[in-house]
């Protein structure tokens, strides 16, 4: 099976690009959902993540409490590798388990925020990068998640760069506002479509 890294850092519009390659009939996966869902189904992670950032991790209901982690990772560059070490293992498990159910694919998306960052582009056939430029990056977060600027650029800040993502990727968008996005989502799709016949 033909399978398709596609990233962006923080508001690039990768979810909104994956949103249309899926319109096209296209199983997209989503690791940063995947991510969400096993920390709270898989009971050895779920210890992990309690061992690593208290019991205030999760909620009595069993929801993640994501503010409490996000407050402690995305301001300290160790506690954020502690916490990839103990989740990516098992987003990988689940993609490699979602992938065998798509038979009737013509080819697969993995849509992950750290694509490059955690390695995995390395189990992909081809990536794509989108790509905008960061003040429109960080104004469309900031209206989306109705955070601070500053909690977005700290964000921002952990991942690796455009530039770094750039020279590794395969193809890019560019969702900077000048270029409709649909037709470039519509000529990588025939590519990919050729690579499969
Ligand atoms: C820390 C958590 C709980 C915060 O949740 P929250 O809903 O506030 O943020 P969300 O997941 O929507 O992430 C928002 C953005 O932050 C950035 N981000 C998320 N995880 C990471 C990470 N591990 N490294 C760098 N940036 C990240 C991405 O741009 C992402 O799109 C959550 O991000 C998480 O569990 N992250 C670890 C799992 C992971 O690595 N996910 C990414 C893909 S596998
Ligand atoms: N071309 C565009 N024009 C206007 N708004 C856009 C455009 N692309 C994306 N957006 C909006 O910007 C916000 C961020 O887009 P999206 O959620 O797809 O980004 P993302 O890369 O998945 O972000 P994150 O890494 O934070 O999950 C969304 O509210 C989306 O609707």
């Amino acid at each position: 099976m033909l399978k398709i890294g596609l990233t962006g850092n923080i508001g690039s519009g990768k979810t909104t690009v994956a949103k249309v390659f899926e319109v096209l009939g296209i199983p997209v996966f989503y690791a940063d959902a995947a991510a969400k869902s096993v920390m709270v189904s898989d009971a050895e992670l779920i210890k992990g993540v309690k061992q690593a950032f208290g019991s205030e991790a999760y909620f009595a209901d069993g929801a993640l409490n994501r503010k409490h982690i996000a407050d402690i990772v995305f301001n300290n560059a160790d506690e954020l590798a502690r916490l990839n070490a103990l989740v990516h293992p098992a987003v990988f498990r689940a993609f490699d388990e979602w992938v065998l159910q798509q038979t009737k694919a013509a080819y697969v998306i993995k849509e992950a925020a750290i694509l490059f960052e955690s390695g995995s582009y390395k189990m992909c056939h081809q990536t794509i990068l989108v790509s905008a430029p960061l003040e429109h990056r960080l104004q469309r977060v900031m209206q989306r998640d109705g955070i601070s600027r500053v909690e977005a650029a700290t964000r921002d800040a952990r991942q690796m760069s455009e530039e770094q993502k750039s020279k590794l990727a395969n193809h890019i968008i560019n969702n900077d506002g000048s270029r409709l996005v649909i037709p470039q989502v519509l000529a990588l799709h025939q590519q990919f479509l050729a690579v499969k016949a």
